[in-house]
């Protein structure tokens, strides 16, 4: 196979057995998948796309406001803030955070009220309808995984809903400058449990495969990608691996556009514990790390890419 496998979703109402073993196989060998068949309107992701585009295109000064002393957890996180673990360079992207929006009191201290554009209304309501789509694909995704390692399928159902999941609109401008690092993103692997991937229309997203190359991946219409992050796999004491992935720039002149993304990044419950599951301590395979909580496990990254101090 020369670039990541897809999966059907459709298959896992009519061939549980199946699919989730074909989705594990696929994960197991790439860490990475594009969903297809996943029952969420394009028109969700294009209005938040667009949405997106209309937000980075205000001025500085106006977008600055948006950025609050808050660790880049809610609103706008200006360019050159956040750098890949061990990088020598910035990252060359601009983002937003959104967060989950609760009736009421929140059940935690990470649930902040979230931050938004007055001069882009429909920002709002085109991100808390993406949020929500992606939110309820991620538990569905959950429970083939969670069936595959062995757990009820209803495994993460109590252990996600509440978390602190982000939806990360991205943009990174065009690179006109011949002099810059060719790298969008440096590579990297998501801290999360799983993330899940709509939007991008341009090219730019590598994934290193196990024989050590970067293979790019080329967005389908219609196609989610779905990573598993860093907390899934050390709850799976690396059965379920986290694959290094990066964004450059595209050669020519689709690398003088903007690029834009939306990662929606599915975080535990807080206190949720990463402690490898039994069953996925073998032989062959020993227990690799000591036990730690989700929000442990956080902090000890957030501040390695320099998000918080
Ligand atoms: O922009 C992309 O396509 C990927 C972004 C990414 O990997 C991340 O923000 O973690
Ligand atoms: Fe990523």
């Amino acid at each position: 196979m020369t670039t990541i496998p897809s999966l059907d979703l459709s298959r896992f109402d009519s061939d549980p057995e199946a699919f989730v073993q074909e989705m594990g196989e696929a994960y197991q060998a790439w860490g990475f998948a594009g969903i297809t068949n996943h029952g969420i309107d394009q028109s969700i992701i294009v209005n938040a796309l667009r949405a997106a585009e209309k937000v980075f295109a205000l001025p500085d000064e106006t977008k600055k406001q948006y950025f609050k002393d808050n660790g880049g957890t809610r609103g706008y996180t200006p360019f050159g803030t956040e750098v890949a673990k061990n990088a020598e360079h910035v990252d060359l992207k601009e983002f937003w955070h959104v967060g989950r929006e609760i009736d009421g009191e929140p059940p935690h201290k990470d649930l902040t009220p979230n931050v938004w554009p007055q001069e882009v209304p429909e920002f709002k309501i085109a991100m808390l309808a993406l949020y929500s789509a992606l939110d309820n694909l991620s538990r569905v995704l959950l429970r083939a995984f969670a069936l595959f390692i062995g757990e009820d399928q209803h495994y993460f159902d109590d252990k996600v809903n509440y978390g602190n999941s982000i939806l990360r609109p991205l943009h990174y401008p065009p690179i006109l400058d011949p002099n810059l690092p060719n790298v969008r993103a440096g590579a990297h692997e998501d801290i999360n449990l799983i993330t899940l991937l709509v939007g991008s229309e341009q090219e730019g997203l590598e994934v290193l495969n196990k024989k050590g190359e970067w293979v790019g991946i080329s967005m389908i219409e219609g196609t989610i990608i779905c990573n598993v992050g860093d907390m899934l796999q050390r709850l799976t004491n690396h059965v379920l691996p986290s694959t290094t992935h990066r964004v450059v720039n595209p050669k020519g002149e689709a690398g003088k556009v903007s690029r834009f993304s939306i990662p929606f990044f599915v975080h535990p419950n807080p206190g949720t514990s990463l402690d490898a599951l039994p069953q996925c301590v073998t032989e062959d395979n020993p227990k690799r790390y000591p036990p730690i909580t989700s929000d442990e496990y956080l902090m000890e990254r957030l501040r390695e890419i320099g998000l918080i101090k």
